[in-house]
């Protein structure tokens, strides 16, 4: 089993998590840190509860015991609007489907999450449209529909750093996209962490994505254990 120390200062640290759903358990005394700079993922059978975990860090469902710290914070303490602040400043997620607004262009995507905290509107679309060229994302008035799926996935990844998280999650990020375009957005994804210094936690069912890590995983009988695939650091 993987433990080590749980961070007060780090992206993220777990210790000791337990989790049932349905009076099955789930994740039991499991504990993982994510340092700044690193990549971690996460690897395991469907339904080990990969996603679960993704979810438990974002605040969404509360563990049965343990704790959850992100960026020194304990999860488990914030309720309503600070819950909700706390993973708005300090967590970027990026989903399977992207989850972006089709009819928007990709500027707009990305910078709505600003402009919805009521941020300053010509701030917003300025960091949105450094963020979408610096991934390699056209910055025109296409609509998100009509890019590609790997420029639609790297929008979603421009979307989560617009908060400048100190951790960024990401669940299946390249499951819907064919191997080039896979390639490309593990390629942007993976660089965040050495350029940005934030910690990246990915789950996911390939190996050649995973193994690009700093370390690897596997999700399996509610603990995480060292996952060794061929080519990983
Ligand atoms: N709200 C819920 N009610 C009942 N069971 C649930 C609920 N949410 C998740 N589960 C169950 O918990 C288990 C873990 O689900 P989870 O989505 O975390 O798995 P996963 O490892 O991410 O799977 P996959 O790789 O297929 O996405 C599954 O068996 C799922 O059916």
């Amino acid at each position: 089993m993987w433990g080590g120390a749980v961070s007060a200062e780090g992206p993220l640290g777990i210790s000791g998590l337990d989790y049932e759903i349905g009076g099955r358990r789930l994740l039991s005394a499991m504990d993982l840190s994510v340092g700044a700079g690193e990549s971690v993922a996460v690897i395991g059978p469907s339904g080990s509860g990969k996603s679960t975990l993704l979810n438990l860090v974002l605040g969404l469902i509360k563990p049965l015991s343990g704790q959850i710290l992100v960026s020194g914070q304990d999860m488990s303490a914030l309720r309503g609007s600070k819950l909700t602040r706390w993973r708005q400043q300090h967590i970027g997620m990026v989903f399977q489907f992207g989850e972006l607004l089709p009819e928007l262009t990709p500027v707009e995507n990305v910078a709505l999450p600003a402009l919805l905290a009521k941020g300053d509107r010509g701030e917003a679309f300025k960091r949105a449209e450094e963020l979408l060229l610096s991934l390699g994302v056209p910055v025109g008035t296409t609509a998100t529909a009509d890019l590609s799926g790997g420029e639609r996935q790297r929008t979603a990844v421009a979307r989560a750093l617009m908060s400048h998280p100190c951790l960024l999650l990401a669940d299946e990020p390249t499951g819907a996209l064919d191997e080039q375009a896979r390639d490309q957005v593990a390629d942007v994804l993976f660089n965040v962490p050495g350029q940005d210094g934030c910690g990246l936690l990915v789950v996911t069912h390939d190996a050649s994505v995973a193994e690009r890590a700093d370390r690897v995983l596997e999700l399996s009988q509610g603990k995480l254990v060292d996952a060794t695939i061929r080519g990983a650091a």
